[in-house]
């Protein structure tokens, strides 16, 4: 396992290189602006007269269409979301990439499944941030950075890793570590975290938790502050300190209750499932049925957003966040 941090990695080798930042979204706004905050030479290429090019203009960004960023940059970092960017890349990108161009992802999806393949002579590159696009803002503008990884599909120049790096290092991911690995890594373990953890699982955990004290009549208020608002403080304990830290904080009674009670709700069916989720994962099941969702037009997807918004604990949170102006 390889690591890299600010000191192993030099600039000089994108220093005199366009890059163009495909997508001003979560993460292309975030890491176009570090990375010319870093003094490099960034484009972003978004659709014209769309919310991004009016929102890249008023960064003061150089902004120009996709097709005509792709034409100008040497390295094409593309940002826009999955389930578009081989359409995009087909049409907008790929005829306009020349030999020695370097091709560069946040998520190794599209590669790893094959939906875009990189012409003969291009590098295939991905640095990849452990974390969402406003925290990778955030944590480079306070002077630190959220972890990343750096993956070479295709080393058709003998430096894309060096390339690749260098872009980590002025998105400020180095200040954190640099951690080596492969397009199929990031990938199945980016889908399995999110699904299972970060996104899917902590919200059923917070949701079922909510609704069992609601359900037992207690205070909907109280239960947002116990079940999803005190979750934040926890995970920032276990964040700086790991396990034994988070529980050396909290009370004696809280540890004893969470050590013996934890497996109860987290059970071996629990880890059955997480299993099964990673072997469709793996076997490019879950990949084909968000294609196939896409190419209907995002039905689920859609009913399942309207649902979340329909949600007790969404409009109790929503109205105790604007209480303390959390929320506008
Ligand atoms: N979100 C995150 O925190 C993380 C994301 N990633 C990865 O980063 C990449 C980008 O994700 P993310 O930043 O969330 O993406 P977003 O959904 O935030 O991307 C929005 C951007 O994509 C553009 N866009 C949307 N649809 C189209 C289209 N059909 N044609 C052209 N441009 C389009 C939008 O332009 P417009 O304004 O014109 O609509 C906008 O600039 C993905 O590979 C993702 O997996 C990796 C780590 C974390
Ligand atoms: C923020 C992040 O890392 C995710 C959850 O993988 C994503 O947004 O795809
Ligand atoms: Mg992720
Ligand atoms: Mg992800």
């Amino acid at each position: 396992m390889k690591i890299y941090y600010e000191d192993d990695i030099e600039m000089d080798v994108i220093a005199d290189k366009k890059i163009a930042v495909i997508g001003y979204g979560s993460q292309g706004r975030a890491q176009a602006r570090n990375m010319a905050d870093s003094g490099l030479n960034v484009i972003v290429g978004v659709r014209s007269g769309g919310n991004s090019w009016n929102m890249a203009k008023e960064d003061g960004m150089n902004v120009m269409t996709i097709e005509d960023a792709s034409r100008e940059a040497d390295i094409v970092h593309i940002l826009i979301p999955d389930e578009i960017q081989a359409t995009v890349y087909e049409q907008s990108i790929e005829p306009y990439l020349t030999e020695g161009n370097t091709i560069s992802f946040s998520h190794g999806y599209n590669i790893h499944y094959g939906y875009i393949k990189a012409p003969n002579g291009v590098n295939v590159t991905m640095i990849a941030p452990k974390g969402p696009g406003a925290m990778v803002r955030r944590t480079y503008l306070e002077g630190f950075g959220i972890p990343g990884l750096v993956a070479v599909e295709v080393d058709a120049t003998g430096d894309a890793l060096d390339i690749a790096l260098a872009m980590g290092k002025a998105c400020g991911f180095a200040r954190a570590g640099i951690l080596e690995t492969t397009f199929k890594e990031e990938t199945e373990t980016d889908l399995f975290g999110e699904q299972t953890v970060l996104c899917g699982g902590v919200t059923e955990l917070i949701k079922t938790a909510f609704e069992t004290l609601v359900e037992a009549g207690y205070q909907p208020e109280l239960a947002y502050f116990e079940t999803c608002h005190e979750l934040k403080l926890i995970v920032d304990l276990i964040y700086e300190k790991g396990f034994t830290g988070m529980w050396k904080n909290v009370s004696n009674t809280a540890e004893f209750g969470g050590l013996t009670r934890r497996s109860r709700i987290i059970t071996q069916e629990t880890k059955k499932e997480m299993e099964k989720i990673l072997e469709e994962i793996q076997k490019g099941e879950f990949a084909k049925e968000w294609t196939l969702e896409n190419k209907a037009g995002r039905p689920m997807l859609k009913r399942m957003r309207e649902l979340e918004v329909g949600l007790k604990i969404e409009k109790v949170g929503s109205k105790l966040r604007k209480l303390c102006g959390l929320e506008k």
